[in-house]
């Protein structure tokens, strides 16, 4: 069922819309240049009802994406987090994907962009495991890309831009061509960057060990697993990664509000440690499950209540 053929209510621009009725006009300027910013969340149903994870965490990064990109947004932070709990309420959702998304109308056509007018829309949607159930208990299968992650002074990376994901696509569908489930894509130098849609991490002698951010996105769930291995007393460290090193470590495993912590078994035909979810990736993995759906009252900050 296409995405546009669903029941239910969109925040447009400041009002609730039935879902069908958000439509925008062909010639609608960011549909054809890509410049737009948007937020991958999630909101999980918890004993005390539906709550979204680090929202103020991903509103701030909305934000500080359309500065980076000089886009005027026409509301403040305070009514984004406001309207993304609304859309859960409207929609009587428990857990749920949510796509805020900021781009630019039809005013105009140039690219220079003046006087154009900031569309913001606030959607969600019931959206299990991205990808696969499976593939959360048993790992998945990835393909270092024959495309760089940009350079960060081609496209702007912290900023988690709409035309960005064009590098992400031509990366992840040449994966998938290949029968892999996901890419990694390298920065210009050659060092492990990130996955097309996620943060990537590696153990190796009970080190976890993940990239610095030149080439990839400031994730919030990367951020969120860096602090709770800390608190299991886990070393975590970043640096500069090879592709090599990670063929011969012990365990790896993407992050992402949509990939939560995806096992990774094998890159590029080299079996990763056992060939399956690593310990360090479950105790992880279990933490932060624990954590998002509120069983652990650590970071009680971490959560929004949408009731
Ligand atoms: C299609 C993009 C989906 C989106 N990807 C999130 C994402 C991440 C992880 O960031 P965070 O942990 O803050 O989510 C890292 N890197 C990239 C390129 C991403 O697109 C998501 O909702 O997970």
């Amino acid at each position: 069922m296409s995405m546009a053929d669903r029941d239910g209510f969109i925040w447009f621009d400041g009002k609730l819309l039935p879902w069908r009725e958000v439509t925008v006009h062909g010639l609608t300027h960011s549909l054809h240049y890509g410049m737009g910013v948007f937020e991958g969340e999630r909101a999980y149903n918890t004993p005390a009802g539906p709550a979204i994870f680090r929202l103020q965490e991903h509103t701030r990064r909305l934000f500080n994406s359309a500065k980076i990109l000089q886009m005027d947004m026409p509301f403040g932070e305070a009514e984004i987090n406001a309207a993304t709990c609304e859309v859960i309420r409207a929609n009587g959702l428990e857990s749920a994907y949510i796509r805020p998304l900021a781009f630019y109308g039809a005013e105009g056509m140039g690219l220079s962009a003046k006087g154009l007018k900031t569309h913001v829309l606030i959607a969600a949607w019931p959206w299990g495991a991205y990808l696969g159930q499976e593939a959360l208990e048993r790992g998945i299968r990835v393909k270092v890309s024959s495309f760089n992650r940009h350079h960060v002074n081609i496209h702007m990376v912290k900023a988690k831009a709409t035309g960005n994901y064009l590098n992400s696509m031509l990366a992840q569908r040449e994966a998938s061509a290949a029968g892999y489930d996901e890419a990694l894509l390298l920065d210009r130098e050659g060092y492990v960057a990130e996955g097309s849609g996620e943060n990537i991490f590696m153990v190796r002698d009970g080190v976890l060990y993940t990239p610095t951010l030149t080439s990839a996105l400031e994730g919030i769930t990367r951020d969120t697993v860096m602090r709770l291995a800390g608190e299991l007393g886990i070393r975590v460290v970043e640096k500069q990664l090879t592709r090599d090193e990670f063929y011969i470590a012990d365990e790896a495993f993407f992050t992402g509000t949509a990939a939560e912590v995806t096992p990774i078994r094998e890159i590029d035909g080299r079996v990763i440690g056992s060939g399956s979810r690593g310990p360090v990736t479950q105790r992880l993995q279990s933490l932060y499950f624990d954590q998002v759906t509120g069983k652990r009252k650590e970071h009680p900050e971490w959560l929004t209540y949408v009731n």
